[in-house]
């Protein structure tokens, strides 16, 4: 049994990842690839508890925060994701590690080290074959999170703050290229989406086949 590729979307607030995911999920579909979409937070029973209570009750402690991310991806990974791929299955994520590495890291200043062990625990060997960072000018991200009308508490941040975010994701890009593509969100949908199934098709299908 040939193993499924991991796919994850990443990017700040309203770029278009859960737009990108589902097209993407489409266009694999129909090409006779077996595909799940998931999240983060998010993705399992206890995922999506994490997530509401993130949501809700922001803490107060950056710690307590990353803490609860990595405890919702040790059981993203070992229930949902780890058993997809096995099976054959293409796993697409809407966010992942990159996430916690930005949010929690760059803006929050936890020390990377910690952050890599955390991956080494929950995640590894079971790292993205692709990630997608979807690059918007901050407020270009923030109108579109708002016009679709629900602003989390992590939109309503200030605008540098934002483009903070940003710049890590262009970081990573950037210190990743072999993992990482990095997709102009500024476009249409459809222009993006055909953006990333080029990314697609270059890095996975010609080796999947
Ligand atoms: N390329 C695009 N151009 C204009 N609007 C977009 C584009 N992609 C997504 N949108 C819209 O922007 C909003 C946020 O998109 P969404 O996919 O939910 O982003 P994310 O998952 O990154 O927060 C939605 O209302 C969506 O319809
Ligand atoms: C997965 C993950 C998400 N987050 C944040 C990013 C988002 O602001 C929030 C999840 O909200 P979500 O609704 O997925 O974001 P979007 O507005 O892009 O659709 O959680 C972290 O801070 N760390 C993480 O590890």
């Amino acid at each position: 049994m040939k193993r499924g590729k991991f796919i994850t979307f990443e990017g700040g607030e309203g770029v278009g990842k859960s737009t990108q995911a589902k097209r993407l999920a489409e266009r694999l579909e129909r090409a006779g690839v077996p595909v799940i979409i998931t999240r983060e937070p998010g993705g399992t029973p206890v995922g999506e508890d994490v997530r509401d209570l993130i949501m809700k009750d922001r803490p107060t402690d950056p710690m307590t925060e990353l803490l609860l991310f990595a405890a919702a991806r040790a059981e993203h990974v070992t229930s949902v994701i780890r058993p997809a791929l096995d099976d054959g299955t293409w796993v697409i994520s809407d966010r992942f590690i990159d996430s916690t590495r930005v949010y929690q890291g760059k803006r929050y200043g936890l020390e990377p080290e910690l952050i890599s062990l955390l991956e080494r625990y929950t995640v590894s060997p079971d790292f993205p074959d692709l990630t997608l960072i979807l690059d918007l000018p901050a407020t270009e991200g923030v109108e579109r999170a708002q016009n679709r009308g629900t602003l989390s508490r992590y939109d309503a941040e200030r605008i540098e703050t934002h483009e903070v975010l940003r710049k890590g994701f262009l970081e990573i890009a950037t210190s990743e290229p072999k993992r990482c593509v990095l997709i102009d969100a500024s476009l249409p949908v459809s222009s993006v989406e055909t953006a990333v199934w080029q990314a697609v098709s270059a890095h996975l299908l010609v080796e999947a086949r």
